[in-house]
C-alpha cells in the first residue's frame, strides 16, 4: 500500500517534472520573501525597505561602493530611530539610550571585529568578540593608557609627545614657511590613486612662490601620529621619526593604500587577495616588513616608558610574546595613526576655509594670551596641563570630533540578551538573541533638536552662548556629551583615546601659536561664502557625479571632469573608518595673520 503510493509520487513528479522544479521554486520563493518577512521574521515589524529584510545585497553593496552611512542616515529620517538593515541586523538611532543600552551595557562586538586579527589571525584587544577575553586582555594594557600615566611626569609619553611636537614645527617650517624642504614627493602623488599630482604632475606651486609653499597635511598628521604611537607603544628609542625624515613618510602612503580596501579586509577577507592590486600587495608586504623591523628593533632594545613598561613589555611580562603580541600592537598603530591623522587633518581643513578664518583667529588669540608670542622657531609649548584645557581649543576639537568624527560607521554589536525597542508607533518589539545591533555615529553626532543646523561646524554650540545661565550651560553640555560618541562608548571604548586626545591638542596649540593656514589655491578652487554660511557643509560620501564621469572610489579616473573646489575634495569616505575622500589636504603656512584677510 505504502509501496505502491510512493511510486505514484514517484511516476507523478516523473512525468512533470518541469512544473515540480517551478512549484518547489514558486513555494520556496514565497517562503523566503514573503512567509519570512511578513509573518515569520520577529524583525518583520521593524520598520525599513522591503529589500533590507529579504537580502543582504542592499548591506553588502552599500558598504563596498561607499554609500552605506549616507543611507542608513536618510532612510533613519524616512522610517524613524529604529530601522532593519538586513535580514539579521538593525540600526537604532535618534537617542542616547540606545548608546547606554548597547555600549555602556556591554553588548559583545559582532563578528566584523574578527577580521582585525593580524600576523596571521592572531587575537588582539580589538579583535576579540567575547566579552571575558576582551576583559582579560583590558586588565593587562589598561593601565598604561590611562590618563594619570599618560601625563605622569615619572613616564616618558609626556616627552614623547613634546617632541614630537617639535619635530612638526620644524617639519612645517622647512617644509612651507621658509620652503626648503618642499613636499614634491607628496606633490607627485606616485602612491595615491586619487591624489592630484597624478593627473597633472606639474600642479605642484604653479603659482611660483617661495616660501609658505603648500604641504599635504593628512600625510604629515600621519607622520606625527605613526611617531608617536610606535614610540607610546614599542619605547622612545624603538619608533620612528616619520617627522623628520620626509622621505620615510612613504610608509603613511602605503597605509593609506592598504586602508583602501577596508570593505574587503572586514566584510569579505576570502576575497582579499583577489580584490587587491599589484600595488597594494607590494603595500601590504611593505607595512609588514616595516612592523616586523620595528619590533625586532624593539625586541633587542628592550626599554621601558619610565616608570611604566611600555606596551611591548607588559604583553611580554604576561606571557602574550612573539606574534600574538605584535598583533595587538599592530593593531594600535593602525588604530592610532590613522584615525588621528583624519581628525587633525579635517580641523586644521575647517579652520584653513576662508568662511573659518574668524575661528582660527579666535584660537590663535587664545594661544597668543594664554602662552604670549614664540621666541624662535625653536620654541614650543610644553604645559600639557594648560593645553589640556583651553576651552576655545577643546571646543573646536570637540565639533571636529562631532562633524567629522573618523569613525563615522556603524560600530555592531550582538544582542546576547532580552532586548526590547519601542518603534514610533509605541509598539514593543523583542529583538531576538543573535541579531546584530548599531548605533551610527554619524547619526547620533547629527541629532538636530540637539545639534540644531548640525551639518554645520560651529564650535560656539561647545561654550556658553552670551546669553545663556551658567546652569543652562552645564545642562546643555551634558546632553550634548550624552550623543557624542568620536572614540566609542563603554568597555570597548577607545582605548587610546586620553593619548589621542592630548597628542591632538598639543598639535593644534604649537601650529596654531606658530603658524596661520590657508587651502593652497594651486590645489584646487577655495569656495568663499559671504553671507550663505548654511551652505558651507562638508558632505559624507563619494565624489559628486560630474557631466556623467565615473566616480568609484576604488577605480575612478580623474578625467576632465575632476571635482575641483575644496569642499569636493574634503568630502568624507563613506566607510566605518572615514578619511578625506582624496587622501590628500593641501594647506599652506605662514608666520604671521596677515593672511586671513
Ligand atoms: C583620534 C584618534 C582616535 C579615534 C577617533 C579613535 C576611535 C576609536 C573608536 C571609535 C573605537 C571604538 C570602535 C568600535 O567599537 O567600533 C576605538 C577603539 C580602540 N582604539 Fe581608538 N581611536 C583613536 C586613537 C587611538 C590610539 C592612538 C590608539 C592606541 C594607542 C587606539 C586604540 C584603540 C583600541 C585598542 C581600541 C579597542 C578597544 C577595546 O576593544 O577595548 N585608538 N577607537
Amino acid at each position: 500500500m505504502l509501496m505502491g503510493l510512493l511510486q505514484l509520487v514517484v511516476e507523478t513528479v516523473q512525468s512533470h517534472l518541469v512544473l515540480f522544479q517551478i512549484s518547489i521554486v514558486v513555494v520556496l520563493a514565497i517562503y523566503y520573501y514573503v512567509l519570512v518577512p511578513f509573518i515569520l521574521s520577529p524583525l518583520r515589524a521593524i520598520p525599513g525597505p522591503y529589500f533590507h529584510r529579504v537580502s543582504y545585497i542592499p548591506w553588502l553593496n552599500g558598504q563596498r561602493n561607499g554609500t552605506w552611512i549616507q543611507k542608513v542616515y536618510d532612510l533613519h529620517q524616512q522610517y524613524g530611530n529604529i530601522l532593519i538593515l538586513s535580514p539579521t541586523e538593525i540600526s537604532v538611532n535618534g537617542h542616547c539610550k540606545f548608546i547606554t543600552d548597547i555600549y555602556t551595557k556591554n553588548f559583545p562586538k559582532s563578528k566584523f571585529y574578527e577580521n582585525f586579527r593580524n600576523h596571521g589571525f592572531k587575537d588582539n584587544i580589538f579583535a576579540s568578540l567575547e566579552n571575558n577575553r576582551h576583559l582579560k586582555y583590558k586588565k593587562l594594557i589598561m593601565a598604561l593608557y590611562k590618563k594619570s600615566a599618560i601625563f605622569s611626569p615619572l613616564n616618558n609619553t609626556r616627552s614623547i609627545l613634546i617632541d614630537a611636537s617639535r619635530d612638526l614645527v620644524q617639519a612645517v617650517f622647512k617644509g612651507s614657511v621658509e620652503g626648503s624642504e618642499p613636499d614634491l614627493w607628496n606633490a607627485r602623488a606616485e602612491l595615491n590613486i586619487h591624489g592630484k599630482g597624478k593627473v597633472d604632475p606639474n600642479w605642484f606651486n604653479k603659482s611660483g612662490w617661495s616660501n609658505n609653499l603648500a604641504i599635504d597635511v593628512y600625510t604629515l598628521f600621519g607622520a606625527l601620529a605613526m611617531d608617536v604611537v610606535t614610540r607610546f607603544e614599542l619605547g622612545k628609542d624603538s619608533g620612528t621619526s616619520l617627522l623628520q625624515f620626509t622621505q620615510s613618510r612613504k610608509l603613511i602612503a602605503y597605509h593609506c593604500q592598504v586602508s583602501s580596501m577596508g570593505f574587503w579586509t572586514t566584510l569579505a577577507p576570502k576575497f582579499w587577495n583577489w580584490v587587491a592590486s599589484k600595488e597594494i600587495l607590494k603595500a601590504a608586504d611593505e607595512i609588514l616588513k616595516f612592523q616586523l623591523n620595528l619590533y625586532k628593533h624593539a625586541e633587542l632594545n628592550p626599554d621601558s616608558n619610565g616608570k611604566n613598561l611600555t606596551t611591548l613589555g607588559t604583553l611580554k611580562q604576561n606571557g602574550i610574546t612573539g606574534e600574538y603580541a605584535y598583533s595587538f600592537l599592530t593593531d594600535n598603530i593602525f588604530a592610532g595613526h590613522e584615525t588621528t591623522a583624519t581628525q587633525l587633518t579635517y580641523l586644521f581643513y575647517e579652520l584653513s576655509r576662508p568662511v573659518n578664518f574668524p575661528l582660527q583667529q579666535q584660537l590663535r588669540k587664545e594661544l597668543a594670551e594664554t602662552f604670549g608670542r614664540p621666541s624662535s622657531i625653536n620654541d614650543v609649548i610644553d604645559d600639557l596641563e594648560t593645553v589640556d584645557s583651553l576651552p576655545y581649543l577643546n571646543a573646536v576639537l570637540d565639533e571636529n570630533s562631532r562633524v567629522h568624527t573618523s569613525i563615522p560607521g556603524a560600530e555592531p554589536r550582538v544582542v546576547d540578551r532580552n532586548y526590547i525597542v519601542e518603534l514610533s508607533t509605541g509598539k514593543l518589539v523583542e529583538i531576538p538573541i543573535g541579531t546584530t545591533i548599531s548605533c551610527l555615529p554619524y547619526a547620533i553626532h547629527r541629532q538636530e533638536n540637539v545639534f540644531p543646523d548640525s551639518n554645520r561646524f560651529i564650535p560656539e554650540r561647545w561654550l556658553a552662548y552670551p546669553e545663556e545661565c551658567e546652569k543652562d550651560y552645564q545642562a546643555r553640555i551634558k546632553l550634548q556629551k550624552k550623543y557624542m560618541m568620536p572614540f566609542g562608548k563603554g568597555i570597548r571604548m577607545c582605548l587610546g583615546m586620553n593619548l589621542a586626545l592630548i597628542e591632538m591638542k598639543l598639535a593644534i596649540a604649537n601650529l596654531y601659536w606658530h603658524y596661520s593656514t590657508k587651502i593652497d589655491p594651486d590645489w584646487c578652487a577655495i569656495t568663499k561664502y559671504n553671507t550663505n554660511q548654511a551652505s558651507a557643509e562638508i558632505k559624507i560620501g563619494r565624489a559628486p557625479a560630474r557631466g556623467g564621469a565615473h566616480h568609484d572610489h576604488h577605480h575612478h579616473h580623474h578625467g576632465g571632469n575632476v571635482p575641483n573646489t575644496d569642499e569636493d575634495k574634503m568630502i568624507m569616505y563613506d566607510a566605518y573608518t572615514s578619511r578625506p575622500l582624496y587622501d590628500e589636504c593641501w594647506l599652506r603656512w605662514y608666520r604671521d595673520d596677515y593672511s586671513l584677510t
